[in-house]
């Protein structure tokens, strides 16, 4: 026999064998639902039914299976290999996000090379305790207060770009202006930088900040593919995140650290962003921080003793801070003046209320607080956009929830955008009606049907920073300007396919308000 042939055929074998194992591998999960008696979607090979999901996008792909399973508490589907448990019944989510926290306190995984792993959404158990407990306290009242002057600066650039526009009679893109408006904050109350990101367009921190921000794209899919690959992407020169701009922020904080301490030891005035209450937040109580009730405030204490945040721990914080914040308030900001130019009955009656409480002054951090039809008007625009609209844990002991056994290590996840959107919880559900969130309204509907920021102690930590944010930005606005519908306006408003952004831009003109 020749020797060619035989190492052809070894090969050729040793190839089979390899795809065999590798088939039988992502496969292997495929029986789950049906051995637990779970409703699920059938599975293909190794592709469980990610095809499907990728063909019409997770959104729609959560709303289709929400509607197949109307009658079922939970239902199942594939991702690649992974079996999904899709919680649908409130009463379970309830339980799982807040009850039985304990068995559900992470999400699930996806490799990231450092420091992105050590981001405090990606963390796991005790780490995660550790440091977000020590994180919680600069998002307290006493710290935000701090921030302020950083947002009402960059609600002020907003607002003399959009009067520009006015004058101009030229129509805005929303969404783009809302995201300029976040970008100014981020860098500010982040990082003590100030930018100007809507007159002067991209500096290096601005690319970079963008450059982590859209990153990861079809690499993404390596994770789904090749669970087993296990952080080693990084060794064959694949990173998910763009790798130079992930460098440059860890040497940007790293900088930005050194010269805080000089300054400190020098009895030099400290900054008033995240980066100086990360260096000073070590020592401080969860008591300071009034994000979270008293449950969950005992629930972070039991972890086992509080430890100094590690370098990769600090750098992941600061990443995390941009990553989070950016997409989440622009994209809230954007689609609620948006609504509201589609409701002008609505945006005139939030506009009466703003007058009420501020007339002409500046917006304070304390006149913030009690806008009781602007938060009304910021849920409902959160309910139909929700930024994050599916929340995800894995479950880490056997457990009956619901009549249902959930195993260990079984990922659970909540459709909140369905839910959001569900005929059944919200009559009329695709108009925008800000009186489903009256306290009247809001006491005769499940508590856990509006999840926008997530529940219990993994929901989300910058909610109170999000909110003064887009509040800011909307009373500063709506004093002196109303958002209009214009030629340029799209309805119905289509999603793009991974994310909750408008295909065709939020598109209005700004109209005086005194001139109506
Ligand atoms: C309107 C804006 C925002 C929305 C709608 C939003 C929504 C969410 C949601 C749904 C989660 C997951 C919660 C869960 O799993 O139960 C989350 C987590 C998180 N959010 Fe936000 N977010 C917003 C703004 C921000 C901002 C401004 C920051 C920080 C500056 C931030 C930082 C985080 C972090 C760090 C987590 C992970 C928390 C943990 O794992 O302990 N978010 N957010």
């Amino acid at each position: 026999m020749d020797l060619a042939w035989i190492i052809t055929t070894c090969l050729f074998l040793i190839v089979l064998g390899l795809l065999i194992k590798y088939i039988t591998y992502m496969s292997s999960e495929h029986g789950t639902f049906k051995k637990m008696g779970v409703p699920s979607l059938s599975p293909l090979p190794v592709f469980g039914n990610f095809l499907r999901e990728m063909r019409i996008g997770p959104v729609a792909f959560q709303e289709e299976l929400y509607k197949k399973y109307n009658t079922e508490k939970v239902y199942g589907y594939y991702s690649t290999r992974t079996p999904v448990l899709f919680i649908r019944d409130l009463d379970m989510i309830r339980d799982i996000s807040v009850k039985h926290f304990a068995n559900f306190v992470n999400r699930r995984q996806f490799q990231l090379d450092e420091p992105l792993d050590h981001m405090l959404s990606m963390l796991q158990d005790d780490h995660w305790k550790n440091v977000r407990n020590t994180v919680s306290p600069t998002f307290s009242t006493g710290k935000l207060r701090r921030m302020f002057h950083h947002i009402s600066g960059s609600a002020r650039t907003l607002v003399e770009h959009l009067r520009d526009k006015k004058v101009a009679g030229q129509a805005v893109e929303l969404k783009h202006v809302a995201s300029c408006y976040t970008m100014d904050c981020i860098a500010s109350t982040g990082f003590g930088v100030e930018i100007n990101s809507l007159n002067e367009g991209e500096n290096d921190f601005v690319a970079k900040a963008k450059a982590i921000m859209g990153a990861p794209g079809p690499v993404i899919f390596a994770n789904f593919f090749f669970p087993f690959m296990n952080k080693k992407w990084d060794k064959i020169g694949i990173n998910l995140f763009a790798k130079d701009a992930v460098n440059f922020f860890s040497s940007f904080v790293d900088d930005a650290l050194k010269n805080r301490k000089e300054a400190a030891n020098n009895s030099l005035p400290k900054r008033n962003d995240f980066l100086q209450l990360l260096l000073e937040s070590e020592g401080e109580s969860t008591t300071d921080n009034d994000n979270m009730s008293r449950d969950e405030a005992k629930e972070l204490k039991t972890a086992s003793g509080r430890k100094p945040l590690s370098h990769n721990d600090i750098q992941g914080q600061a990443i995390i801070f941009l990553l989070a914040g950016y997409d989440t308030v622009s994209t809230v900001l954007g689609f609620t003046l948006f609504l509201l130019a589609r409701n002008p009955e609505c945006c005139k009656r939030l506009q009466q209320e703003i007058d009420d409480k501020l007339g002409k002054k500046t917006p304070s951090y304390d006149n913030m607080q009690d806008f009781t039809y602007m938060d009304m008007c910021l849920n409902e625009a959160m309910r139909l956009y929700p930024p994050g609209f599916q929340l995800d844990r894995v479950c880490n002991e056997d457990i009956d929830i619901g009549g249902v056994h959930i195993p260990k290590g079984m990922v659970v996840s909540f459709p909140m955008f369905a839910i959001h959107r569900d005929p059944a919880i919200w009559a009329d559900p695709l108009s925008f009606d800000p009186e489903r969130f009256s306290q009247e309204n809001k006491s005769d509907r499940h508590p856990f049907a509006h999840l926008p920021f997530g529940q219990g102690p993994r929901n989300c930590i910058g909610m109170r920073l999000a909110l003064l944010e887009i509040k800011v930005a909307l009373s500063a606005i709506l004093q002196e300007m109303t958002p209009v519908t214009c030629s340029k306006t799209v309805v119905p408003v289509r999603l793009k396919f991974f994310q909750m952004v408008a295909e065709d831009g939020l598109w209005v003109k700004m109209a005086d308000r005194f001139d109506q």
